[in-house]
């Protein structure tokens, strides 16, 4: 129920706080979560894991890392209704030209071949300060992956997410 959205979502934020702040960024946190059961499988923030990294893209490498998996593969140990949190939708486009995690997230398949991350639960929009309108809610759902904005906390996300921008 959109109580529990809010509550997984004020948990990203959370991750989001642990970013180091950086002019050329976000911070952001994201959470993967078994809808099925409730259960966190990983958390992640913007810059956790080593390189220029965003938070969507920690959460997988790290779970990948503790199934023993690159982070392509990830989708092989993922339970098969999972969803993510993240507070800024996923970005399709990046200044580093680094993959975008739209394409992370729809490059996760099992073993059968069926995409496990089914829906993306975003806290705000991106802003359109590095690279204009972010068209990556568009291309997750042309991939048949749902995304659903969380509403609440969008003030508090802003503030963390351009906390490393000169004023
Ligand atoms: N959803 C999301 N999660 C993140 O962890 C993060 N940092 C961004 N930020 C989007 C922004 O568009 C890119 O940060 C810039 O385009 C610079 O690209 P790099 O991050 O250097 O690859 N967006
Ligand atoms: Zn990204």
């Amino acid at each position: 129920d959109p109580n529990d959205h809010l509550q997984y979502m004020r948990l990203a934020l959370d991750q989001a706080q642990e970013s180091p702040p950086k002019p050329s960024n976000f911070r952001v946190g994201a959470l993967l979560v078994n809808a099925d059961t409730g259960a966190i499988l990983s958390r992640g923030y913007t810059l956790e894991c080593e390189g220029n990294t965003h938070a969507e893209q920690c959460c997988l490498l790290k779970y990948a890392k503790d199934h023993g998996l690159s982070e392509e593969c990830v989708g092989e140990a993922l339970p098969p209704n999972t969803v993510i949190y993240t507070t800024m939708e996923p970005c399709n486009l990046r200044l580093s030209g680094n993959l975008p995690c739209a394409d992370r997230i729809i490059r996760a398949i099992n073993l059968d071949g069926e995409r496990v991350i089914k829906k993306v639960y975003l806290g705000v929009e991106e802003p359109e300060k590095f690279v204009g309108e972010n068209e990556g809610r568009k291309k997750l759902e042309k991939h048949g992956i749902e995304c659903v904005h969380v509403p609440g906390l969008e003030a508090r996300i802003l503030s963390v997410a351009t906390a490393g921008h000169d004023k």
